[in-house]
C-alpha cells in the first residue's frame, strides 16, 4: 500500500515537465555535478557512486551497487541510503530540463530488502510541473532492470536561484567547486536557467 501525502499531488494547474533542447541526448551517461556529491561524486569514498542516463523525455535511469558501508541490517542496504540513491536518481531529472532545484519532499516505499552486493536499477520520471515546483517519482529494481520493485518514491522539487547554494554553502567547498577544472561540471552547479 502507498499513501501518498497530497503535497506530491500536483495541482490541476500543473503542466507536462519539457525536455530542454540542450539536454544530453538518450542514452549519454550524465556525468557528476559535483565531485564530492555523495550520491554521484567520484571523490566521495563511501557515496553510492551513482551512474545515470538520459532517457527518453523527461526521464532517467542509474544504477547504483550496494557497498559494504551502505549497510543498516547485517547485510542489508541502509534505508537512508536507498532514499539518497532515489533523490539523487530524481535530482537528475532536473538536468534535463535545465532547472537548479532542491528536494523538498521525499515519499520512499521500501517494498523489498536490499542485500550488499545488489545492484540498484533506478529509474525516474519528472511527472509535472507547477510554478517552481517538480512533481516526479521514481523506481529501483532488484535482480535486473526489468525485475521486482525493491524501493520506490514520489518526489517534490522546488526550483531555486543559485544563491542558495552561494548563500548556504560552506565558503571553502564553494570555491574549490569554481576552481574545477571540469568548466561543464561547474556549469551545471552554478548556472542558472540558461
Ligand atoms: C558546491 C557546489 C554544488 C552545488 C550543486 C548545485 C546545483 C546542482 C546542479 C545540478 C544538480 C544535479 C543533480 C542533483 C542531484 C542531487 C539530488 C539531491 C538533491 C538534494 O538532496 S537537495 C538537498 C536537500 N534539500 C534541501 O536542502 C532543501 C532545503 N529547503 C529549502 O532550502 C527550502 O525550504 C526550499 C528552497 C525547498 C523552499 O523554500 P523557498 O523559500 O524558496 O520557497 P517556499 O517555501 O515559498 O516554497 C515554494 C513552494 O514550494 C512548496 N514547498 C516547499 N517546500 C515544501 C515541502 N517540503 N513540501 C511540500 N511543499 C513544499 C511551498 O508550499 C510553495 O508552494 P506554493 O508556491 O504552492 O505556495
Amino acid at each position: 500500500m502507498s499513501g501518498r501525502t497530497t503535497a506530491l499531488t500536483p495541482p490541476a494547474d500543473a503542466v507536462k515537465p519539457e525536455r530542454h533542447p540542450d539536454a544530453p541526448a538518450p542514452g549519454e551517461i550524465i556525468g557528476t555535478h559535483y565531485d564530492r556529491c555523495f550520491g554521484c561524486g567520484d571523490g566521495a569514498p563511501h557515496g553510492l557512486h551513482l551512474v545515470t542516463r538520459a532517457g527518453e523525455g523527461v526521464r532517467v535511469t542509474a544504477e547504483f551497487t550496494v557497498q559494504e558501508a551502505h549497510q543498516g541490517a547485517p547485510g542489508l542496504a541502509h534505508g537512508g541510503v536507498l532514499a539518497s540513491a532515489l533523490d539523487e536518481t530524481l535530482g537528475t531529472l532536473n538536468w534535463l530540463l535545465r532547472v537548479i532545484a532542491v528536494t523538498g519532499r521525499l515519499e520512499t516505499d521500501f517494498v523489498r530488502p536490499v542485500p550488499v552486493g545488489t545492484v540498484l536499477h533506478l529509474e525516474a520520471e519528472a511527472v509535472a510541473v507547477a510554478d517552481r515546483k517538480i512533481y516526479s517519482t521514481a523506481t529501483g529494481r532488484i535482480g535486473g532492470p526489468d525485475g521486482p520493485v525493491a524501493v520506490r518514491a514520489d518526489a517534490l522539487f522546488i526550483e531555486v536561484k543559485v544563491d542558495h547554494f552561494m548563500d548556504n554553502g560552506r565558503p571553502a567547498e564553494i570555491d574549490a567547486a569554481l576552481a574545477d577544472p571540469d568548466q561543464l561540471k561547474v556549469a551545471r552547479a552554478f548556472e542558472v536557467n540558461p
